[in-house]
Protein backbone atom coordinates (compact mmCIF):
# COMPACT_ATOMS: atom_id res chain seq x y z
CA UNK A 1 0.00 0.00 0.00
CA UNK A 2 1.31 3.44 -0.85
CA UNK A 3 1.11 6.27 1.64
CA UNK A 4 -0.31 9.50 0.32
CA UNK A 5 1.34 12.43 2.02
CA UNK A 6 -0.96 15.05 0.47
CA UNK A 7 -3.90 13.82 2.51
CA UNK A 8 -4.60 16.14 5.42
CA UNK A 9 -7.18 16.29 8.14
CA UNK A 10 -8.16 19.97 8.16
CA UNK A 11 -11.06 21.08 10.34
CA UNK A 12 -10.23 24.77 10.04
CA UNK A 13 -10.14 25.51 6.29
CA UNK A 14 -11.62 24.12 3.10
CA UNK A 15 -14.70 21.97 2.71
CA UNK A 16 -15.19 21.15 6.39
CA UNK A 17 -15.20 24.81 7.42
CA UNK A 18 -17.47 25.73 4.52
CA UNK A 19 -19.99 23.14 5.67
CA UNK A 20 -19.67 24.42 9.24
CA UNK A 21 -20.50 27.96 8.13
CA UNK A 22 -23.06 27.28 5.44
CA UNK A 23 -24.38 23.72 6.05
CA UNK A 24 -28.02 23.12 6.85
CA UNK A 25 -27.73 22.38 10.58
CA UNK A 26 -29.71 19.46 11.98
CA UNK A 27 -31.80 19.33 8.78
CA UNK A 28 -28.89 17.71 6.90
CA UNK A 29 -29.19 14.02 6.04
CA UNK A 30 -26.49 12.79 8.46
CA UNK A 31 -27.81 14.48 11.64
CA UNK A 32 -31.33 13.34 10.71
CA UNK A 33 -30.10 9.77 10.19
CA UNK A 34 -28.38 9.59 13.59
CA UNK A 35 -31.50 10.92 15.33
CA UNK A 36 -30.48 14.48 16.20
CA UNK A 37 -33.64 16.48 16.65
CA UNK A 38 -34.33 19.70 18.53
CA UNK A 39 -33.68 18.85 22.17
CA UNK A 40 -32.38 15.37 21.37
CA UNK A 41 -28.64 14.79 21.13
CA UNK A 42 -27.68 11.15 21.68
CA UNK A 43 -24.07 10.19 22.28
CA UNK A 44 -22.51 8.89 19.05
CA UNK A 45 -19.71 6.57 18.17
CA UNK A 46 -18.20 7.05 14.74
CA UNK A 47 -16.76 3.56 14.25
CA UNK A 48 -14.93 4.46 11.03
CA UNK A 49 -13.50 7.90 11.73
CA UNK A 50 -11.38 8.39 8.56
CA UNK A 51 -10.70 12.12 8.20
CA UNK A 52 -13.25 12.90 10.90
CA UNK A 53 -15.52 14.96 8.67
CA UNK A 54 -18.77 13.29 9.64
CA UNK A 55 -17.79 13.31 13.31
CA UNK A 56 -16.87 17.01 13.12
CA UNK A 57 -20.24 17.85 11.57
CA UNK A 58 -22.08 16.01 14.35
CA UNK A 59 -19.92 17.60 17.06
CA UNK A 60 -20.50 21.04 15.50
CA UNK A 61 -24.23 20.47 16.07
CA UNK A 62 -23.65 19.74 19.76
CA UNK A 63 -23.11 15.96 19.87
CA UNK A 64 -20.45 14.26 21.98
CA UNK A 65 -18.72 11.98 19.48
CA UNK A 66 -16.32 9.12 20.12
CA UNK A 67 -14.19 8.42 17.06
CA UNK A 68 -12.54 5.06 16.38
CA UNK A 69 -9.87 4.64 13.70
CA UNK A 70 -7.71 1.57 13.24
CA UNK A 71 -5.25 2.72 10.58
CA UNK A 72 -2.05 4.11 12.13
CA UNK A 73 -1.69 6.65 9.33
CA UNK A 74 -5.31 7.85 9.43
CA UNK A 75 -5.26 7.97 13.23
CA UNK A 76 -2.12 10.16 13.17
CA UNK A 77 -3.68 12.51 10.58
CA UNK A 78 -6.81 12.80 12.70
CA UNK A 79 -4.85 13.47 15.86
CA UNK A 80 -2.96 16.27 14.05
CA UNK A 81 -6.23 17.76 12.79
CA UNK A 82 -7.81 17.67 16.25
CA UNK A 83 -4.72 19.22 17.84
CA UNK A 84 -4.77 22.04 15.27
CA UNK A 85 -8.47 22.67 15.93
CA UNK A 86 -7.82 22.82 19.69
CA UNK A 87 -4.89 25.19 19.14
CA UNK A 88 -7.04 27.44 16.93
CA UNK A 89 -9.29 28.22 19.90
CA UNK A 90 -12.81 29.65 19.57
CA UNK A 91 -15.50 27.63 17.83
CA UNK A 92 -13.11 25.05 16.36
CA UNK A 93 -11.62 24.26 19.76
CA UNK A 94 -15.08 24.04 21.30
CA UNK A 95 -16.17 21.52 18.63
CA UNK A 96 -12.95 19.50 18.98
CA UNK A 97 -13.52 19.33 22.74
CA UNK A 98 -16.63 17.25 22.03
CA UNK A 99 -14.59 14.73 19.97
CA UNK A 100 -12.72 11.86 21.66
CA UNK A 101 -10.41 9.79 19.46
CA UNK A 102 -9.56 6.12 20.03
CA UNK A 103 -6.96 4.13 18.11
CA UNK A 104 -8.07 0.56 17.47
CA UNK A 105 -10.48 -1.74 15.70
CA UNK A 106 -14.12 -0.89 16.34
CA UNK A 107 -15.02 -4.59 16.15
CA UNK A 108 -12.93 -5.09 19.31
CA UNK A 109 -13.74 -1.78 21.04
CA UNK A 110 -17.50 -1.35 20.52
CA UNK A 111 -18.67 -4.15 22.87
CA UNK A 112 -17.12 -2.46 25.92
CA UNK A 113 -18.33 1.05 24.98
CA UNK A 114 -22.10 0.53 25.45
CA UNK A 115 -22.95 2.84 22.53
CA UNK A 116 -26.34 4.44 21.94
CA UNK A 117 -25.83 5.32 18.28
CA UNK A 118 -23.11 3.97 15.97
CA UNK A 119 -22.22 5.47 12.60
CA UNK A 120 -20.47 3.14 10.15
CA UNK A 121 -18.90 4.51 6.95
CA UNK A 122 -16.58 1.82 5.61
CA UNK A 123 -14.67 2.13 2.35
CA UNK A 124 -17.41 1.73 -0.23
CA UNK A 125 -17.37 -0.80 -3.04
CA UNK A 126 -15.31 0.48 -6.01
CA UNK A 127 -17.46 2.24 -8.60
CA UNK A 128 -17.13 1.57 -12.28
CA UNK A 129 -16.73 5.27 -13.04
CA UNK A 130 -13.74 5.65 -10.79
CA UNK A 131 -13.28 9.31 -11.76
CA UNK A 132 -16.41 9.96 -9.74
CA UNK A 133 -14.72 8.81 -6.56
CA UNK A 134 -13.45 11.91 -4.79
CA UNK A 135 -9.69 12.43 -4.60
CA UNK A 136 -9.64 12.26 -0.79
CA UNK A 137 -11.47 8.96 -0.80
CA UNK A 138 -9.04 7.55 -3.35
CA UNK A 139 -6.16 8.70 -1.15
CA UNK A 140 -7.72 7.06 1.93
CA UNK A 141 -8.15 3.87 -0.07
CA UNK A 142 -4.44 3.99 -0.97
CA UNK A 143 -3.70 4.01 2.76
CA UNK A 144 -6.27 1.63 4.26
CA UNK A 145 -7.18 -0.58 1.29
CA UNK A 146 -10.70 -2.01 1.20
CA UNK A 147 -12.48 -2.75 4.46
CA UNK A 148 -13.18 -6.42 3.80
CA UNK A 149 -14.63 -7.01 7.27
CA UNK A 150 -17.36 -4.38 6.98
CA UNK A 151 -20.21 -6.89 7.47
CA UNK A 152 -18.62 -8.04 10.70
CA UNK A 153 -18.26 -4.40 11.84
CA UNK A 154 -21.91 -3.63 11.13
CA UNK A 155 -23.07 -6.82 12.87
CA UNK A 156 -21.00 -5.84 15.92
CA UNK A 157 -22.53 -2.35 15.84
CA UNK A 158 -26.04 -3.85 15.60
CA UNK A 159 -25.34 -6.13 18.56
CA UNK A 160 -24.04 -3.32 20.78
CA UNK A 161 -25.94 -0.07 19.94
CA UNK A 162 -28.91 0.53 22.23
CA UNK A 163 -30.69 2.97 19.89
CA UNK A 164 -29.61 2.82 16.26
CA UNK A 165 -26.90 2.01 13.74
CA UNK A 166 -26.46 4.19 10.67
CA UNK A 167 -24.65 2.84 7.62
CA UNK A 168 -23.39 5.41 5.11
CA UNK A 169 -23.41 3.79 1.69
CA UNK A 170 -23.35 4.84 -1.99
CA UNK A 171 -26.86 6.02 -2.93
CA UNK A 172 -27.37 3.51 -5.70
CA UNK A 173 -25.34 0.53 -4.43
CA UNK A 174 -27.04 -2.74 -3.51
CA UNK A 175 -27.26 -3.45 0.23
CA UNK A 176 -24.36 -5.38 1.71
CA UNK A 177 -24.94 -9.13 1.22
CA UNK A 178 -25.89 -10.86 4.45
CA UNK A 179 -27.17 -7.72 6.19
CA UNK A 180 -30.76 -7.60 7.46
CA UNK A 181 -33.05 -4.99 5.87
CA UNK A 182 -32.79 -1.51 7.40
CA UNK A 183 -35.63 0.28 9.22
CA UNK A 184 -35.56 3.28 6.88
CA UNK A 185 -33.29 5.13 4.46
CA UNK A 186 -32.35 8.74 3.87
CA UNK A 187 -31.21 9.00 0.27
CA UNK A 188 -29.02 11.85 -0.96
CA UNK A 189 -27.46 12.63 -4.33
CA UNK A 190 -24.41 10.40 -4.00
CA UNK A 191 -24.71 8.70 -0.62
CA UNK A 192 -27.56 7.29 1.41
CA UNK A 193 -27.96 6.50 5.09
CA UNK A 194 -29.44 3.10 5.96
CA UNK A 195 -30.85 3.40 9.47
CA UNK A 196 -31.25 0.32 11.65
CA UNK A 197 -33.30 0.88 14.83
CA UNK A 198 -32.00 -1.57 17.46
C1 LIG B 1 -14.57 5.94 4.21
S1 LIG B 1 -13.47 6.25 5.54
C2 LIG B 1 -14.49 7.15 6.67
C3 LIG B 1 -14.61 8.62 6.33
C4 LIG B 1 -15.26 9.39 7.45
N1 LIG B 1 -16.67 9.08 7.56
C5 LIG B 1 -15.07 10.90 7.30
O1 LIG B 1 -16.06 11.63 7.45
O2 LIG B 1 -13.94 11.34 7.08
C6 LIG B 1 -13.33 4.70 6.36
C7 LIG B 1 -12.35 4.69 7.53
O3 LIG B 1 -12.76 3.71 8.47
C8 LIG B 1 -11.65 3.02 8.97
N2 LIG B 1 -12.13 1.70 9.43
C9 LIG B 1 -12.71 0.74 8.68
N3 LIG B 1 -13.06 -0.32 9.43
C10 LIG B 1 -12.70 0.00 10.71
C11 LIG B 1 -12.80 -0.70 11.94
N4 LIG B 1 -13.32 -1.94 12.02
N5 LIG B 1 -12.34 -0.09 13.06
C12 LIG B 1 -11.81 1.16 13.00
N6 LIG B 1 -11.65 1.86 11.85
C13 LIG B 1 -12.10 1.29 10.71
C14 LIG B 1 -10.70 2.96 7.78
O4 LIG B 1 -9.36 2.76 8.23
C15 LIG B 1 -10.92 4.33 7.13
O5 LIG B 1 -10.03 5.30 7.65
Amino acid sequence: MTQNHTLKCDFIGGAVNHRLLYGGGRGQDLPKAVGMKAGKTPHMIDATAGLGRDAFLLASLGAQVTLIERSDVMHALLQDGLNAARDAGGLHAEIASRMTLFHGDAIDLLPSMNPEVVLVDPMHPARQKSALVKADLRAIRDIVGTDDDQLSLIQTALATASKRVVLKWPAKAAPLAGLKPCSHQIIGKSVRFDVFMT
